[in-house]
C-alpha cells in the first residue's frame, strides 16, 4: 500500500521580512540538494503575491541562476508583458535583478492564445523536454513548486468546485472560465503538483486568516489548497507570517532548515 501524505509543516514567522529571509535558505537548499544529485534545479512559481516573497534570494550568494529550470505553477493567458501575466510579475520582481539565463524561464506561448488546447500542449510538451529523458515516472517531479492561496482558498489556477480539481491525466490544464480575471489561464494539475519533491505555500497579512483556518484546520472541506497532498516523500511546507495564521490552530513548527 502507498505510504500516506506526510502532514503538513508549518512555519509561522513574526513578520513578512523574517519569513522572506526563511523562503530564501529553504529555496537555497533545495536547490543545492537538486544540483547536487542531477546538476539542475526545476522549480515551479506562482504569480499573485509570492515573487515579492522571493526577494531575499536576488542578493543571497548561493543561488545557482544558470542552474534553474523554471515554469510556471499556472499562467494567465495574455502576452508576456501584459500586466496580468505571471511571467511579467516573476520578471519585474525577480529575473529582471538577477542573471539568469532567459532560455531557462520557460514561458506559455502567447501566440497560441486562440486555442487554448493547443497553448497547453504546447507547455505540456515543455514540461516533458525537461523531465521526461530524466525520470521514468508517471509525472514530472519537481524540485519544488511554490505556490499561495487566494481568497477562496484557489491555488495555482485550481479554483473551488471547478471540474480541474479532479484531472487525474494531464500534466498542463487550461480554464476559460475562471473566476478570478483574466478568464483564460492555464495550470499544473494535482498530479504534477501532489508529486513534487518539496511544496511550500507563502501567504502573509491578515487578509490570508479566513482562509488559513479553512485550509489548515478543515481541510475536509476540499478547498483547492487543502487538496495539495504530496505523494511520499514528497513534502508541503507552510511559509506565512503570524498575522496570516492569527486564526489558525493548526501547529507550528520551529524553523529548523
Ligand atoms: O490568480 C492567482 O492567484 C493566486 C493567489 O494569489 P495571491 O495574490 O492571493 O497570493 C496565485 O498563487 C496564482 O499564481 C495566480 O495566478
Amino acid at each position: 500500500m502507498p505510504a500516506p501524505p506526510s502532514t503538513p509543516i508549518l512555519f509561522s514567522f513574526p513578520s513578512s521580512a523574517e519569513l522572506c529571509d526563511a523562503l530564501a535558505e529553504f529555496v537555497v537548499k533545495a536547490q543545492r540538494e537538486a544540483i547536487e544529485k542531477k546538476g539542475r534545479f526545476s522549480v515551479a512559481i506562482s504569480g499573485g503575491s509570492l515573487p515579492k516573497q522571493l526577494n531575499a534570494l536576488i542578493s543571497h550568494p548561493g543561488v545557482k541562476w544558470d542552474k534553474w529550470q523554471v515554469f510556471y505553477a499556472d499562467e494567465r493567458v495574455v502576452p508576456l508583458d501584459h500586466p496580468d501575466s505571471n511571467h511579467k510579475l516573476c520578471t519585474d520582481e525577480l529575473f529582471s535583478k538577477v542573471p539568469i539565463p532567459k532560455k531557462n524561464i520557460h514561458t506559455i506561448d502567447p501566440t497560441l492564445a486562440d486555442d487554448l488546447e493547443e497553448l497547453s500542449d504546447a507547455y505540456e510538451k515543455e514540461l516533458i523536454h525537461e523531465f521526461a529523458q530524466k525520470d521514468s515516472a508517471r509525472f514530472p517531479i519537481f524540485d519544488l513548486i511554490l505556490l499561495g492561496v487566494g481568497p477562496d482558498g484557489h491555488t495555482a489556477s485550481l479554483f473551488p468546485g471547478h471540474s480541474l480539481l479532479t484531472e487525474e491525466d494531464r500534466w498542463v490544464a487550461y480554464i476559460e472560465d475562471s473566476p478570478k480575471p483574466p478568464p483564460k489561464r492555464v495550470t499544473l494539475t494535482y498530479p504534477v503538483i501532489n508529486h513534487a519533491a518539496r511544496l511550500a505555500f507563502v501567504a502573509s497579512g491578515v487578509g490570508k486568516a479566513d482562509t488559513l483556518h479553512s485550509v489548515l484546520d478543515e481541510p475536509e472541506r476540499g478547498l483547492p489548497a487543502s487538496r495539495v497532498r504530496p505523494v511520499y516523500p514528497g513534502q508541503l511546507y507552510w511559509f506565512v507570517d503570524e498575522p496570516a495564521v492569527s486564526k489558525v490552530e493548526f501547529p507550528r513548527t520551529p524553523f529548523k532548515l
